[in-house]
């Protein structure tokens, strides 16, 4: 995958994520290639682990820019005037196109760590960095849209707002930050045709199976083009048979460069990623490729 993204070269040249002001040319028209075309009905997704993208490598370790740096994070949250340490000293980077599932005890920290990553919370100490930009050095303002922009989103419950049609559901992220130039209502509907769903697009979420709903969260995610997925339990909700439905995009969405970081309870569904990192008791204790 290309990236052109107007931000990145923003930043890269010192300036500000809020400054964004060139077209970004990406994606539409690679989802209308054969090959990037989910809908199942010409070539039916299949449960199995299918990979024909495989990341740098110097023979021991994955190489590539790192788009997630975690340097020394600390998170503790305060109850009942108590400090309670949840994860203690995490130090993680992720690598750009790399796909990690992140695995570990129920309360170990996982969605905690996720969170973070994804500018939902700050750290207590540490740094958190995505494209090179440090979370303790941006606004409020900047934050919301460094995240907006360049992280989408997809959890185990879907979090579809139920009055939205599945179409309004997608287009809801452009209503707080959209890249210049880009049509959100007709590159929603380009997303949930992407994803099989065309003839659902004017149903609200009530209306949809577990499987479709989980294609309108991932077309949500999408919408903005962001070079970063967070998945928290993604198939969580799903039968199996779905479950892999939804992991077969990832995976496409993964072998177009989009780097994933997914958390799981299942070392199967694990197996779709480059790198397992186990986090128990709030730390990292296997970092494995
Ligand atoms: N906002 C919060 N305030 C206080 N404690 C919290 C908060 N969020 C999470 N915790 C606590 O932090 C710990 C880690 O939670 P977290 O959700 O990160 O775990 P997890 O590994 O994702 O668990 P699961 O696999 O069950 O989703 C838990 O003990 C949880 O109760």
């Amino acid at each position: 995958m290309e990236t052109k993204i107007p931000i990145e070269d923003v930043s890269a040249q010192g300036g500000s994520i809020l400054d964004t002001g060139t077209e970004d040319p990406r994606l539409i028209g690679e989802l209308h290639s054969k090959e990037n075309n989910f809908t199942s009905n010409e070539n039916p997704l299949k449960c199995e682990l299918r990979r024909s993208r495989h990341l740098q490598s110097d023979g021991e370790h994955t190489t590539g820019t790192p788009v997630i740096e975690v340097i020394n994070v600390k998170k503790s949250y305060i109850l009942a005037d108590m400090e309670v340490p949840i994860l203690h000293d995490i130090n993680l980077e992720v690598r750009e196109g790399e796909f990690l599932a992140i695995m570990g005890p129920s309360g170990s920290g996982k969605s905690t760590l996720m969170n973070l990553i994804g500018f939902l919370d700050r750290p207590t100490e540490g740094k958190i960095i995505i494209k090179g930009l440090d979370i303790n050095e941006l606004s409020d303002k900047e934050v919301a849209r460094l995240r907006g922009l360049e992280i989408g989103f997809i959890f185990q419950t879907f979090n579809l707002i139920p009055r939205l049609t599945a179409l309004e559901n997608v287009e809801l992220p452009t209503y707080a930050n959209i890249r210049s130039g880009i049509d959100a209502h007709a590159r929603a509907k380009e997303l949930l045709t992407l994803v099989g769903l065309e003839d659902r697009m004017h149903h609200k979420p009530g209306e949809l199976s577990g499987g479709q709903s989980q294609r309108v969260a991932i077309a949500r995610a999408l919408i903005n083009d962001p070079a970063i997925l967070l998945a928290d339990e993604p198939t969580g909700n799903l039968d199996s048979k779905t479950g892999c439905e939804i992991l077969n995009m990832f995976t496409r969405l993964n072998e177009d460069g989009r780097t994933i970081v997914m958390i799981t309870h299942d070392p199967e569904i694990a197996r779709y990623a480059d790198r397992i990192v186990l986090v128990k008791d709030g730390i990292i204790q296997n970092n494995s490729e």
